[in-house]
């Protein structure tokens, strides 16, 4: 499956089936040897009451992740294909808790992303001890600046006048590899288009680069509005497709609206 181009390989898991290890997601993520994708997403029972089903977020290299706003859509168009979501609204459980899906009238999804945490413990971020719009590092010898959010996964922003122009493929793994976030980061490059615009290109942790980060544009959104730069209510532009996030208030959930696809369905021969 795909959202806005962030694509998936998905496991039905709701038998009680365990999930890959790292070398089968990684097997199954190759782009050459294997299926190819930038996370594998198991979905799984149910964990809180009243939800239609679980699923946890596996990136190409293995690694777990708590959050993934693309495969949240592609999960819940999942359940509503086959009967167990039904309705207006069901709710979904991740890692980083129980999200309240919406159906749109045009056929998109609307996923309650969570309230956005500033703090540099909520990442984690090292080496800063408050919450601020902008921190600055020395990465390689030159100062970048960046905002840091969490979205239940963590995340740097970075604003840049041309994302066509950002060195997304040198900075973003190079701040990773800083040091600062201990358990990595999916970083950010934002461009501020107008208030209602933002276009993003984003160096995913345990992926690199993908063509659309649903917690991410979510991340870009919240760093942009705390600052005073764009609107509570805006569309991301990323190279695989747009998302429309909304963030009401500063205690209130991000919104995240958008597609999802199927592509094919397939047997894994390990
Ligand atoms: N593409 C996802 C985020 C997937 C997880 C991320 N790489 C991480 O490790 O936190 C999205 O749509 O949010």
């Amino acid at each position: 499956m795909h959202g806005a181009g962030n694509d998936f390989v998905v496991l039905d898991l709701r038998d009680g089936t365990p999930p890959p290890g790292p070398a089968l997601c990684r097997a199954l993520a190759d782009r050459h040897a294997g299926v190819g994708c930038d996370q594998i997403l198991t979905i799984e029972p149910a964990r809180s009451a009243g939800a239609a089903a679980a699923y946890r977020i596996w990136n190409a290299d293995g690694s777990a992740s708590q959050q993934c706003g693309n495969g949240a859509r592609c999960v819940a168009a999942w359940l509503l294909r086959d009967g167990a979501a039904t309705g207006a609204g069901f709710a979904l459980d991740s890692p980083a808790g129980t999200h309240a899906v919406s159906r749109l009238d045009d056929g998109r999804l609307r996923i309650a992303m969570g309230v956005p945490e500033f703090s540099p413990q909520a990442l984690p971020l090292a080496g800063f001890g408050q919450a601020a719009d902008d921190y600055v590092l020395d990465v390689d010898g030159a100062a970048v600046r960046f905002g840091a959010v969490s979205m239940g996964n963590p995340h740097a922003v970075i604003e840049v006048d041309d994302v066509d122009a950002a060195p997304v493929a040198t900075l973003g793994p190079a701040l990773q590899a800083s040091g600062a976030f201990p358990e990595s980061v999916n970083v950010g490059f934002a461009q501020v288009v107008d208030r209602s615009r933002i276009r993003l290109r984003v160096y995913e942790r345990g992926v690199g680069e993908t063509r659309a980060c649903g917690s991410g544009a979510c991340a870009a959104a919240a760093v942009l509005v705390r600052r005073g730069r764009v609107d509570r209510d805006v569309a991301v532009e990323l190279p695989g497709g747009t998302l429309r996030i909304a963030w009401p208030a500063a205690d209130a959930q991000v919104t995240m609206a958008g597609p999802a696809a199927f592509v094919f369905e397939g047997v894994w021969n390990a």
